[in-house]
């Protein structure tokens, strides 16, 4: 067993960028950060639930993976399914403990989102768009879980609006992506059940969502740093464009590659426009 892949199976890359996103969600509710102890908090909260996520998704995803992923630590051996369970479940009641720390909601909201996340993995996935849609509610969760710990809603609401379309549109192109793996387990998944082109429409049709919706803040008045998003949104209909041109594998990975970047560029701009 290598002790790397303890890290490296919670996705920490994803994980992070999480906890911002949460954080961000409560900046954005105040319009300014919260006390140290609340950040802290929520950064915690949401980092250890997606640790939690994304190691019980690789447990229940063990078969597909030798396929899809036969590099991450359960297909390659350097760690054991047992272990990924117990890890996983550890993480969850540890995220619990600090939620409790913040308040009521903030406890039942992480209750919901890991019980989520956990349901997904073990029997939600399969189900075809109702898996990229539960994947997508929890990521346009993560801001919110960062206004329910202020109390105060704010401007979180046109965050949570925009994560959850432009992951709805990279959760559909991923799927388009893993087709061969997702059809060697028998995994209905959209693209499989409905074909890759009318997914490649329906993802297409999300990311252009998520640049009309990148829009509301301004109707609320959002600062000047907020201009940075522009980019942003070219990044994302050049993936839209990239998906409905091609839905071969190499050019499905392109494109949600590309929805990430512009995930974390947004995320960034948002960042920039609240504290700017
Ligand atoms: C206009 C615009 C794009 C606004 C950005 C909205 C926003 C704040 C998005 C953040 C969403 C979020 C909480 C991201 C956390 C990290 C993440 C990508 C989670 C979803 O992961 C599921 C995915 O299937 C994991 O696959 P992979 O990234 O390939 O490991
Ligand atoms: C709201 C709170 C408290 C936490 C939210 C935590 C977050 C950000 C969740 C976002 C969604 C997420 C990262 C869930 C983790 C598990 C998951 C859905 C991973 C995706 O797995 P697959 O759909 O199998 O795709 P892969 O091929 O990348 O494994
Ligand atoms: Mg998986």
């Amino acid at each position: 067993m290598e002790f790397k892949a303890f890290i490296e199976i919670t996705r920490p890359h994803n994980c992070a960028l999480a906890g911002v996103v949460g954080v961000l969600g409560s900046i954005v509710a105040v319009g300014h950060l919260p006390d140290a102890l609340t950040t802290a908090l929520v950064f915690l909260v949401v980092t250890l639930g997606c640790a939690g996520g994304n190691t019980i998704n690789d447990y229940f995803d063990y078969e597909i993976d030798k396929i899809n992923r036969p590099d991450r630590p359960l297909p390659r051996g350097a760690m054991g399914r047992r272990t990924a369970i117990y890890y996983s479940l550890l993480l969850f009641a540890v995220g619990l403990v600090f939620a409790y720390m913040i308040n009521v909601y903030a406890f039942l909201l992480a209750l919901v989102a890991y019980a989520a996340m956990f349901l997904y993995a073990w029997k939600l996935k399969p189900l075809p768009f109702v898996g990229n849609l539960v994947v997508a509610a929890l990521t346009g969760a993560t801001p919110l879980y960062g206004a329910v710990s202020v109390e105060h809603l704010g401007l979180a609401g046109y965050l949570a609006v925009c994560a959850f379309l432009v992951n709805v549109a990279r959760e559909v192109i991923k799927d388009i992506e893993d087709v061969e793996g997702d059809l060697a387990k028998g995994a209905r998944t959209l693209p499989i059940v409905w074909g890759k082109g009318n997914a490649a429409y329906l993802g297409a049709a999300f990311a252009v969502l998520t640049v009309v919706a990148s829009f509301l803040p301004i109707t609320a008045g959002v600062g000047l740093g907020y201009y940075a998003m522009v980019p942003v949104d070219l990044i994302i209909l050049y993936a839209a464009y990239l998906i409905l041109r091609s839905q071969e594998r190499e050019a499905a990975h392109s494109s949600q590659k590309l929805l990430k970047v512009s995930i974390f560029l947004a995320v960034m701009a948002f960042l920039v426009a609240a504290l700017v």
